[in-house]
């Protein structure tokens, strides 16, 4: 049950709404004007705020959204709008409204709003976070007691109790994948396919085919009809890697999956219901990526109903110990042991690889230990060829005549040149070298401007 604020100039629809969410089971006060919301908004506390966006011949949702956030900032707003113009919705979404319902609204529609705008309430609001069941299964499925790590835990595990569009951001390594995977295996649908679609390894032309499945004939090279990786999650979840480098033709059928649940393969007349889960992933800004026309800020908004950061191992380097350990007996069968100085100097590395370099270079170790022991000197010996860290000082920065961004993509190209150099420009082994990943790799000589096709 929620307090809610409805701003509605037409009586009509103000009764109607009004009876819907009382219904419903909220607590409704109703209100005509912008003026009257402010009034109401001074008086008491609400969890939502429902405002019609036209009202007295003007965009005046938006007054009421701005009142919003300076007098109950932790409402959520949803705006309802009669003319289905996404532009004035995402003007609305970009000055904090949480969504926008077109007019008219069902019962469904409204109820699932609302409670898409509560969850979200509460899985921002730290203090109501709830603790995730505490069976062992679940630490070493996401290892980690840091802080950081423990509230990454109990919002992924709200959100595997809820049917929400996750999207999980972070940097290469930090563990995005195993995050979806454990929302889907702690959600309704774990008994279900979770279907990873790495976005970055489509080749353009055929993302739609991919994704959607095609009909017999309907390209060339189409001999037979295909299910596309949506339909096969049917029932399930659908892991959205690497989200960011998704073709903004693909994104647009995507936002259509996204409101209406429905697919249709490509060269069929058919629409197909699908009953899928969707999470999605980047490691980019994604804010930036609308921000310069890469990237539909209306697919993003849909995105992002349960935004899940996953913080860089450097950020969390108490969970070092615990995430070495588990590698390490994962890897050796439980023969090998680090020593306590090589752990000591585990936990000081930087790490800009996150958990996957962390994985690499405790493989790597293993493979070259001839006593199954994990020691300083070996670590040392691996990571100061492959890391050879340059003498980074403020005073160094200075006396170049770049600025700081300038300067650190050097060094970038720098370590990134020396790893292609050793591994004969293979970028699978460049990566590997790296502790990053293939798609970071990519992403990275394309961002610096290295040239040669498989980039
Ligand atoms: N908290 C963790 N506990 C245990 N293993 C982890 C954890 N985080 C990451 N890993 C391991 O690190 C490796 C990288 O994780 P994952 O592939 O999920 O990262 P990612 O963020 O999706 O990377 P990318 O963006 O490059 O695809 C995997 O082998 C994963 O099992």
């Amino acid at each position: 049950m929620a307090e809610i604020l409805l701003v509605e100039d037409e009586a009509n629809a103000r009764k109607i709404l009004s009876l819907g969410l009382e219904l419903q089971g909220h607590q409704v006060v109703a209100c005509a004007s912008p003026e009257d919301a402010e009034q109401r908004m001074k008086e008491k506390s609400f969890d939502v705020v429902l405002t019609d966006l036209r009202m007295q011949g003007r965009d005046a949702g938006l007054e009421v959204i701005k009142t919003s956030q300076q007098l109950q900032p932790q409402a959520r707003v949803l705006l309802l709008t009669a003319y289905a113009s996404a532009e004035t919705a995402v003007t609305a979404m970009k000055e904090g409204a949480f969504d926008y319902l077109t007019k008219p609204v069902s019962g469904e529609e409204l109820a699932a709003a609302v409670e898409r705008a509560l969850f979200n309430a509460a899985s921002s609001s730290e203090h109501k976070a709830e603790v995730m069941p505490e069976r062992s299964e679940d630490k070493e499925m996401l290892i980690g007691e840091s802080e950081l790590m423990q509230r990454v835990r109990q919002r992924l595990g709200r959100a595997a109790k809820s049917d929400f569009t996750v999207l999980i951001t972070g940097e290469s390594g930090t563990g995005k994948e195993l995050a979806a995977r454990f929302v889907h295996a702690y959600s309704a649908r774990s008994k279900a396919m979770f279907v990873p679609v790495h976005c970055a390894a489509i080749p353009e032309g055929l993302f739609e085919s991919e994704l959607f499945g095609h009909r017999k004939g309907s390209f060339t090279g189409a001999d037979f009809d295909r299910v596309g990786l949506i339909e096969s999650a049917d029932g399930g979840t659908l892991f959205l890697d690497e989200v960011g480098e998704m073709p903004l033709s693909v994104q647009v059928k995507l936002l259509r999956v996204l409101q209406e649940r429905r697919i249709r393969r490509v060269g069929d007349d058919r629409e197909r219901d699908v009953n899928v889960r969707i999470i999605a992933a980047t490691n980019r800004d994604l804010d930036t990526e609308v921000s310069q026309g890469h990237f539909r800020e209306d697919l993003f908004f849909r995105l992002n109903v349960v935004p899940v950061h996953l913080p860089p191992l450097r950020q969390r380097r108490e969970d070092i110990p615990q995430l070495a350990q588990a590698i390490v007996r994962q890897w050796s069968e439980g023969r090998a042991r680090i020593s306590e100085a090589c752990m000591k100097r585990l936990c000081e590395l930087p790490f800009m690889g996150n958990v996957r370099e962390l994985e690499n270079i405790l493989q790597r170790m293993l493979a070259l230990s001839e006593t199954g022991d994990l020691d300083l000197q070996l670590l040392s010996e691996l990571y100061s060829t492959a890391h050879s860290e340059p003498q980074l000082s403020l005073s160094s920065l200075q006396q170049d005549e770049h600025g700081l961004d300038e300067w650190m993509e050097g060094i970038e190209k720098q370590v990134i040149d020396e790893a292609l150099a050793k591994t004969g420009g293979n970028i699978t082994r460049a990566a590997e070298e790296l502790g990053i990943s293939f798609r970071s790799l990519r992403y990275r000589l394309k961002k610096l401007g290295f040239s040669g096709d498989d980039t």
